[in-house]
């Protein structure tokens, strides 16, 4: 089995990698930018989801035979609460779509506000929290969390369910 990642987001690519190492080991694997074809910062399940499904099947047409991940972070606000929300997608050789969703928090009114003026999440916590390239790290999810859930083991369980449904559709298992 082999897997191209569609990112090279560092707790995206450690969460993948983890995932595939201890389902498949001694597997082979790329992680190559592609487009997610929507908003840098996706608002809402659908287009969160879709970006998902995007990356997979670009990361998928780079490399003939390979199945394609695609991992995409977004935020859906319900009764004026805002959380995060993040979908995950492998495309297979065969055309097969397989999609699961992440964990959700909310995040602060202060947050939801600079998101509301079209900015991206990933700059919005920087700032909020003066340091740099959280969204390679902890992520918000970490740093609302106390870095119980960071954004690397939130990738890791959507690794998981997409996993665990990519040895059903092939063992049955
Ligand atoms: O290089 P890519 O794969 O695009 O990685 P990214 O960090 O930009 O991640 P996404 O595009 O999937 O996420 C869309 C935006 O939401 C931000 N985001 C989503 N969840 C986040 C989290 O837990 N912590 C920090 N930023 C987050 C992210 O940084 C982006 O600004
Ligand atoms: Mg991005």
């Amino acid at each position: 089995m082999k897997f191209i990642i569609g990112t090279t987001n560092q707790a995206k690519v450690k969460a993948a990698l983890k995932v595939i190492d201890n389902h498949f080991p001694g597997n082979e694997w790329k992680a190559e930018k592609v487009p997610s074809n929507v908003r840098d910062q996706p608002i809402g399940d659908e287009e969160t989801r879709l970006g998902a499904i995007n990356r997979a099947k670009h990361a998928a047409e780079k490399m003939d035979g390979w199945i394609g991940i695609g991992l995409e972070g977004g935020v859906r606000t319900i009764e004026n609460q805002t959380y995060v929300c993040n979908w995950g997608a492998l495309s297979l050789p065969d055309g097969t779509i397989i999609t699961a969703a992440g964990a959700q928090i909310p995040l602060p009114e202060e947050i939801a506000v600079e998101l509301r003026k079209g900015r991206e999440l990933g700059i919005i916590v920087d700032e909020y929290f003066q340091k740099s390239g959280i969204r390679q790290h902890e992520g918000a999810i970490g740093m609302f969390t106390s870095n119980v859930v960071t954004r690397d083991l939130m990738f890791e369980h959507i690794m998981q369910l997409l996993i665990g449904q990519l040895k059903v559709h092939f063992y049955n298992q």
